[in-house]
């Protein structure tokens, strides 16, 4: 489940994998011990954790924690899909969890991947449409359907979906989960799913057998039991609210923004 090649060691002289390699397995067993014991968000706790890092006396703004989340999300598509040539069609919902999205078209587009985005239902923030105007400065189209594209990026809801999934976007997650041959990627929580993890209503809408989630801040109870690829991002919580919500002290490795958790 976790390699050595995660931790970049294969090209090193027998000296310095010797070393990397002590060091990669101490990191190993922290991130086994974190694992393990690893904390998963309910929908309240989580936003209180957002509302703490917005709060006074953290004083974030949301565009620089959602600049923060979308470039995790972007690094960890590239980590997941490991090819620079690859097409993705970012599918963005109407809340914070779409704005991250957008942000990772951006990126990504500057990475040099092919990207689309579909935005059915745009947020009234002022924000998203100064992130609308960044992507066109960036020619990435908007489109009113599906296209064939290897990565289909879930940006529609995060921590604040409730019910059952509303129109547009009952039509939207359907075709998502028609597209056979693209790989699905969760922004935080595979949208339509409960956010604290109950069992979702017979009938009711929500993406089918994603193949990879990027959790954001911590994991949701959501997730708890998913068993495809799994990244965190997110790395911007300070200490003291770190402990003040018994986060762990999760394993980024240097300095990435990105962690591992299990590869598929
Ligand atoms: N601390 C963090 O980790 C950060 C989290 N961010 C993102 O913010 C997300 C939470 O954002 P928001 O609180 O804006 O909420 P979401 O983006 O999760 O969803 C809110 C939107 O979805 C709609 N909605 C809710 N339930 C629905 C239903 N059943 N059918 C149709 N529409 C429905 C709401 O009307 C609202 O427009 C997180 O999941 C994460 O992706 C980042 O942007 C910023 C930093
Ligand atoms: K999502």
């Amino acid at each position: 489940m976790i390699g050595f090649a995660e931790f970049g060691i294969s090209r090193l002289s027998k000296f310095q994998r010797h070393r990397a390699g002590a060091q990669s397995i101490r990191h190993v067993s922290r991130k086994l011990a974190v694992l393990r014991s690893m904390k998963y968000l309910n929908a309240e706790t989580a936003a209180a954790v957002d509302e703490s890092l917005m709060g006074a006396e953290v004083g974030f703004t949301l565009e620089q924690l959602m600049e923060l989340a979308g470039l995790a999300v972007a690094q960890a598509v590239v980590d997941f899909v490991k090819s620079p040539d690859c097409s993705v069609i970012v599918v963005a919902g109407p809340g914070n969890n779409g704005g991250d999205g957008l942000v990772a078209a951006r990126h990504l587009k500057q990475f040099g991947y092919k990207v689309q985005v579909l935005y059915p239902k745009q947020g009234r923030n002022e924000h998203y449409s100064k992130l609308r105007k960044q992507l066109d400065a960036e020619n990435i189209e908007f489109v009113s359907e599906f296209t064939p594209a290897d990565v289909i990026l879930d940006s529609i809801f995060g921590f604040s979906f409730k019910g059952s999934v509303r129109d547009p976007f009952r039509e939207v997650i359907s075709s998502i989960n028609s597209q056979q041959s693209s790989k699905v990627v969760c922004v935080d929580v595979p949208s339509g799913w409960d956010v604290d993890g109950k069992e979702h209503d017979q009938g009711s809408v929500r993406i089918e057998n994603p193949d990879c989630v990027i959790s954001l801040t911590a994991p949701k109870a959501a997730v708890q039991n998913f068993e495809g690829a799994h990244y965190l991002g997110g790395r911007f919580v300070p200490e003291h609210v770190r402990e003040a919500f018994d986060l762990e002290r999760y394993p980024y490795p240097g300095d990435k923004g990105i962690l591992l958790l299990k590869s598929h």
